[in-house]
């Protein structure tokens, strides 16, 4: 799903108001009736309901969706706030409308004789102030409502966007003049806004409410930001052939793991076997040699000279990927080993986590690495290598620019993890929850993303279809087994049904 900017909404609205055709005053009814739905679904008809319009069209929305919750049989007060005593046509007509019909308390605020209505922990605040046309941060009368609301306990379903929030950029908003809304119903696509932890307060839980925008006008919108869901990955999965033998899905070399830390090599090795890898090898030091056979009886061991840490990395066979990085530590000698290697890469690779670590100490591995290997760095991790960032979207613009620069592929890992491409794209997952912020869960992701290079997808298949399958084996595993109780381990057993969930899709 492509991820529009706010400035483009009005051209997408038109387009759409002149090749479907449609009327604005229609398409705004249309929006408003999935919106009334919605809530309909969730709150019951004795809900007492609060509805905050604003003077442009997402006022219009606003009005409108409480006249269809009057006509449904909900009470409500409805507030428009009119203070320039200028509403765009829709939102005029919406009035006109609302005016109309029996049982309506309808408040103009023009000037300052606001008499702020109770909000209680059973009020439902419908926030239709301000939507796309935010032109700046909210001040005057409109941020005394917002923080009125704020401040009291009521639910708040914001249309379209929090008010005050911006589309895009927050970094010099002010945050006491954004809505904290429990539920955002976004019109056709969700907001870049809507991805970023900075952002998860105003926004609450979002939906996306499909108004038929014109599918040729979305199609024909470039876009710089997608989000990821089962319809796109589900496509991409390749079907093993009748005939394969375990050289048609490559040999991966996990190099990872070292004394007090084999486990995150364990881990990322049976991920890459899970994820349908047809050899795998692990490097690593000898103390993992009996943990590694016995834990991962499928995997050829290959014992580094040290019983500790990684110092030598001979290799005596073609591998189709490394997947570098898990429970390494950062001894220089491991680094050293590393370094040697860059020689002998041919295909992209997969660098994590105190690989990544050494990255930021040796300023030349990013450029030595082959194009499209993958990165996955965690925030933390992400910093260390380029810098202190202070929110999501200074980071988001540092990894498309350093993607290009080095033509690497970065995962920026977290709640909506971003695939950022060397062609300046960026995928934000859908999958995934707070359960999988547990010891490991990256590592599994390294043999993943390494298991699917290994099997021929390329490398930015392999980086969309691995974090998106990740995230949905995490899930599979925490609505089974509650998000606390799973562990990285959880996430490789529920592989299998996350795969069978894709492959059946279309079915
Ligand atoms: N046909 C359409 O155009 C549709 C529009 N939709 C709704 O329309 C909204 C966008 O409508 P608009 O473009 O009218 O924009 P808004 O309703 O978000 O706000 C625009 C109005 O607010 C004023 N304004 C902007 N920033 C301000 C600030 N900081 N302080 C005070 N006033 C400010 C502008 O001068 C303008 O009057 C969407 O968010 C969505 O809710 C939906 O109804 C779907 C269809
Ligand atoms: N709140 C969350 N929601 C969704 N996914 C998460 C969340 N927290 C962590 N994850 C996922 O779990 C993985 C954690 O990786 P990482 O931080 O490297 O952990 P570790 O170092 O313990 O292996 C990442 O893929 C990340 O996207
Ligand atoms: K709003």
């Amino acid at each position: 799903m492509k991820i529009f900017f706010t400035n483009e909404t009005k051209k997408l609205d038109e387009y759409t108001i002149e090749h479907e055709p449609v009327s604005s005053i229609d398409l705004m009814e249309r929006a408003a009736s999935s919106v009334t739905f919605e809530i309909m679904s969730r709150w019951q008809r004795n809900t007492r309901i609060v509805v905050f319009a604003g003077p442009g069209n997402n006022g219009g929305d606003a009005l409108a969706v409480a006249r269809m919750l009057i006509e449904e049989g909900y009470k409500l007060e409805t507030y428009l706030f009119n203070p320039f005593q200028k509403l765009s046509p829709d939102c005029s007509k919406n009035k006109d409308r609302l005016k109309d019909i029996e049982g309506i308390h309808l408040t103009e605020v023009i000037k300052g004789d606001f008499l702020p209505p109770r909000l209680d922990t059973q009020t439902l605040v419908i926030d239709g102030l301000f939507g796309s046309g935010l032109r700046t941060s909210l001040t005057g009368g409109f941020a005394s409502v917002v923080q009125y609301i704020n401040s009291s306990k009521a639910q708040v379903v914001s249309i379209d966007l929090p008010s005050g929030l911006f589309g895009e950029d927050n970094s010099e908003n002010y945050s006491r003049n954004i809505i904290r809304a429990t539920l955002t119903l976004t019109f056709q696509y969700p907001k870049l806004a809507f991805m970023l932890p900075e952002n998860a307060e105003y926004v609450g839980e979002w939906k996306v409410i499909d108004i038929d925008i014109h599918p040729e006008i979305i199609e024909a919108t470039p876009a710089n930001f997608y989000y990821l869901e089962t319809d796109e990955i589900a496509p991409l999965i390749k079907k093993r052939p009748k005939f394969a033998h375990k050289n048609n899905f490559g040999h991966t070399l996990i190099i990872a793991g070292s004394q007090g830390m084999m486990g995150a090599a364990v881990l990322a090795t049976k991920a890459a076997l899970h994820i349908g890898a047809g050899l795998v090898s692990v490097h690593s030091a000898q103390c993992g040699y009996a943990v590694l056979q016995s834990a991962v009886p499928e995997a050829m061991f290959l014992s580094d000279t040290s019983q500790t840490h990684i110092t030598e990395i001979n290799i005596q066979k073609h591998y189709t990927t490394f997947g570098i990085g898990p429970g390494i530590g950062r001894n220089e000698e491991t680094a050293k080993a590393i370094e040697a290697l860059f020689g002998q890469m041919r295909h992209p690779v997969v660098l994590d986590a105190d690989a990544i670590n050494m990255a930021a100490t040796h300023p030349n591995w990013l450029s030595q690495l082959p194009a499209n290997s993958i990165l996955t760095p965690h925030i933390r991790e992400f910093d260390r290598l380029f810098g202190q960032h202070d929110n999501m979207l200074e980071r988001l613009k540092k990894a498309t620019e350093m993607a290009k620069r080095y033509r690497l592929i970065i995962i920026l890992k977290g709640a909506n993890t971003a695939i950022v491409t060397p062609k300046e794209k960026v995928y934000f997952n859908s999958t995934g929850n707070p359960g999988m912020a547990t010891a490991g869960s990256g590592d599994v992701l390294t043999g993943i993303l390494s298991g699917l290079l290994s099997q021929g997808y390329l490398p930015h298949e392999a980086a969309v279809i691995g974090v998106f399958i990740h995230g949905l084996a995490g899930d599979i595993a925490a609505e089974e087994q509650s998000q606390e109780y799973i562990t990285a381990g959880d996430i490789i057993n529920h592989l299998g049904k996350a795969y069978k969930h894709l492959k059946n899709y279309f079915e």
